[in-house]
């Protein structure tokens, strides 16, 4: 069977998508084992994840997404900024505001275009940030919502904010996030007992309440070059423990993303670019 695939990317956060509304590669090939091969960056074409294009009872549009290890996760806000593009500009759907089905629940895309009608940004409605520690999951026994957690990891001891944006994040201020060994604390961090799913790992550091800088272990993929979950996530906890404003640029090593925590609906929103590299076919 011939595959179409394009690559895409959200600041250097790379995915494959495949549009499988008909279910065909479904039958002939498992996603988690289609995502190990596919992104694999030596072997194939390489990526952070796959995404798959589903449809949907509920919205406009089902998503599926795929961590480069073949596990799934309930959300991506850089993979969600791809997909609105992809929808977009392929044709499958014909308006602006889009609603899509993911494990999480709804989410809301609504493409930015210029004059000419290219896409020239995406906003994200990303919904709440879930608190409760049974809705990251968090082991956590110390009342309602875990605000700052001592964790002992390795030989350290970090203070954590568990936030849930459909996937699971620990938040960890840092005065300087540059000497941080991403490759040894963040997959310490991403097994940690305490978060059963494991987690995505952010280190954060303020910049001034209206900026933040952030660098990102992602569960199911290692070190990325951005997370719009985990963006957003770091907002959250900036918010609770006093450090930020409600809006702020979130600098990542692959640019910039703006995010919002709205007061009115308690919704998170985020914008920030998408980008297609190349489409190709592969024979599966
Ligand atoms: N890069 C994503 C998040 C992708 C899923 C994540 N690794 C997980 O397992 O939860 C984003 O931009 O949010």
């Amino acid at each position: 069977m011939e595959l179409v695939l394009t690559k895409m990317h959200g600041l250097g956060n790379d995915f494959i998508l495949v549009d499988d509304r008909d279910g065909r590669v479904a039958g002939r090939y498992p996603y988690p084992d289609l995502a190990r091969k596919l992104c694999d960056r030596h072997f194939s074409i390489g990526g952070d994840g796959l995404i798959v294009v589903l449809p949907s009872q509920s919205c406009d549009m089902a998503f599926a997404i795929f961590n480069s290890d073949g596990s799934e996760a309930g959300m991506c806000g850089n993979g969600m900024r791809c997909f609105a593009r992809f929808l977009y500009e392929k044709g499958l759907l014909r308006q602006k505001v889009i609603t899509v089905e993911t494990l999480s629940g709804p989410v809301v895309c609504i493409l930015e275009n210029d004059e000419e009608d290219r896409v020239m940004g995406v906003r994200v409605d990303m919904g709440p940030p879930r608190l409760l520690p049974a809705d990251i999951p968090f082991v956590w026994d110390g009342g309602k919502e875990p605000l700052e957690v001592a964790l002992k990891v390795l030989d350290q001891t970090f203070q954590v904010t568990p936030v849930s944006m459909g996937n699971p994040h620990a938040v960890i201020f840092m005065e300087d996030i540059d000497p941080v060994p991403l490759e040894i604390w963040g997959p310490a961090v991403e097994n940690h007992p305490s978060f059963p799913e494991k987690t995505n790992v952010e280190f954060v550091q303020v910049l001034s309440p209206e900026s933040i800088r952030v660098r990102v272990w992602e569960r199911g993929a290692g070190v990325t070059l951005a997370c719009g979950t985990g963006a957003c996530a770091a907002l959250v906890a900036s918010v609770l423990t006093g450090r930020t404003g409600k809006k702020v640029e979130v600098l990542l090593p692959g640019g910039r993303l703006l995010v919002e925590w709205d007061d009115r609906s308690g919704h998170l929103y985020k914008s920030g670019p998408a980008e297609t590299i190349f489409e190709t076919s592969i024979r599966i």
